[in-house]
């Protein structure tokens, strides 16, 4: 187990004395970045990523391929003064190789690698050991270990279906049909389905469970996958409700320039939205599988609106927050900072369909409760999600549970309410390393 370092450092979330007015270019998407890692890396020729997110989780996913064989260079491309921005112009160039054993992979607290690496794993020769943060043993693993034993792989964990493991990857995997509950994670889905390409028979999944969360994310990797030249069938196109088939076959090396991370311009949105401001964040993509996107139409129910142009999604507030009844069971990953949004809105809200979040970085339902509440708020955790109801806020420490978007979504708040202070405001590090700059350059309207 890696432990995560000790933490008490407290970060005064800034304050906003008026309406921000700015432009921030958001790096890349991390669930675009680390399933085209994956991808470039079982396919039968060299590709290239540019715009990479580079942050924990990537970092984490690019390692754990380096430790199996495959080489990911770092180059710097021909576009780079071309397409501008902190992040641009960057890239990595993958190298796909016969994945070896022994290696260990440390996931951190990453579901992606978590989730997307044991089915690599299985088609390595020879033993990776799976290991990471303390949280990572608590997060929902038993469904990619069963669906890979059904599906050939021999796996060594301590019973209870986590971390840590060690998948004995035999250089091949038989693949097939399976069943599989992914009402806990759509990544056991999407898992499966990356590797399934490189599985002697491919794949066939069907999910079994009460719901599926987050069906955005498997649209992603479905798209994906067609991208490098695997052949899926899906529900959505005409297959049968809740199955995914993905036929054995060489994916192709591409050249991908990763989408800017959607769910991680949510915090610059919502300080327009809750300072009656505009912030403009270039190359927002006209279409898209990130749940992000959804922001656009949750946040203009909130009070906001937005354009699309060439210049980017310009989002605009209008000086007045209203609280909101949604369904966020796809869109998941967005629930902490519209609940901080909820928190200083003029009517109540319910943020329904994500009792899973309980099974996230932390468990986001009590922590948001918990976090709002001792600033004054007045939220209720439900079965699915949050009753929440705007009170006056003062200020006090949010604790942030090694989860970046508690990070985020306490600074959101901290516009508006004065003498916040972020717990760990390095936490953003898993997604988004240059959080706390981007903040105070987009309150100083840089
Ligand atoms: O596949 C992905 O890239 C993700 C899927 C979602 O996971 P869950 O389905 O576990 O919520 C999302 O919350 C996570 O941030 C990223
Ligand atoms: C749930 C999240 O991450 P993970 O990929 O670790 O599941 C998230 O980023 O909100």
């Amino acid at each position: 187990m890696t432990e995560s370092p000790v933490q008490t450092v407290l970060w005064p979330a800034p304050h906003a004395s008026g309406p921000v007015d700015a432009a921030v270019t958001v790096p890349g998407s991390k669930s675009v970045t680390n399933r085209a890692l994956v991808l470039a890396s079982l396919a039968a020729e060299p590709g290239w990523l540019r715009r990479p997110l580079r942050s924990r989780d990537t970092l984490l996913m690019a390692e754990a391929l380096r430790a199996m064989g495959v080489g990911i260079e770092e180059q710097v491309s021909s576009s780079s003064t071309a397409t501008g921005g902190a992040d641009s112009g960057e890239a990595w160039r993958i190298i796909p190789a016969g994945l070896h054993g022994p290696a260990t992979v440390d996931v951190g607290n990453a579901g992606t690698v978590m989730r997307f690496l044991p089915p690599v794993a299985a088609l390595a020769d020879g033993p990776i050991r799976f290991d990471g943060d303390p949280r990572s043993y608590e997060r929902p693993l038993g469904g990619v270990i069963d669906a890979l034993r059904v599906l050939g792989a021999r796996i060594d964990d301590d019973g209870r279906g986590a971390l840590p493991m060690t998948v004995h990857g035999g250089g091949a995997l038989d693949g097939g049909a399976v069943e599989i509950d992914a009402s806990s994670s759509s990544q056991f889905v999407s898992a499966l389905l990356l590797s399934a390409p490189r599985f002697n028979q491919g794949v066939e999944v069907r999910h079994v469970g009460s719901r599926l969360p987050s069906m955005p994310h498997i649209r992603m990797t479905v798209d994906m996958l067609r991208t490098v030249g695997a052949q899926v069938d899906e529900p959505e196109t005409g297959g049968e409700p809740d199955v995914w088939r993905v036929r054995s076959g060489a994916l192709l090396g591409r050249d991908l320039t990763v989408e800017p991370d959607l769910s991680n311009a949510q915090p610059f949105l919502a300080a327009a939205l809750v300072t009656g401001g505009r912030v403009t964040v270039p190359d927002w993509p006209e279409r898209t599988t990130q749940p992000g996107d959804a922001l656009r139409q949750i946040f203009t129910e909130m009070g906001g609106s937005c354009e699309l142009t060439g210049a980017g999604l310009t989002f605009t507030g209008s000086g007045r927050i209203h609280g909101i009844d949604v369904d966020l069971g796809e869109v998941g990953e967005l629930t902490p900072g519209i609940a901080a949004v909820a928190a200083l809105a003029d009517s109540p809200s319910t943020l329904r369909g994500v009792a899973h979040l309980r099974l996230h970085e932390t468990d986001r339902l009590a922590a948001l409760t918990k976090e709002i509440n001792e600033l004054g708020g007045d939220v209720t955790e439900t079965e699915d999600g949050l009753h929440i109801r705007p009170r006056p806020l003062h200020g006090g420490v949010f604790h942030t549970y090694d989860d970046h978007r508690m990070a985020t979504a306490g600074s959101v708040i901290g516009l508006a309410v004065e003498g916040v202070e972020i717990e760990n405001v390095a936490t953003t590090a898993k997604t988004l390393p240059d959080f706390p700059r981007m903040w105070t350059d987009m309150l100083a309207g840089n």
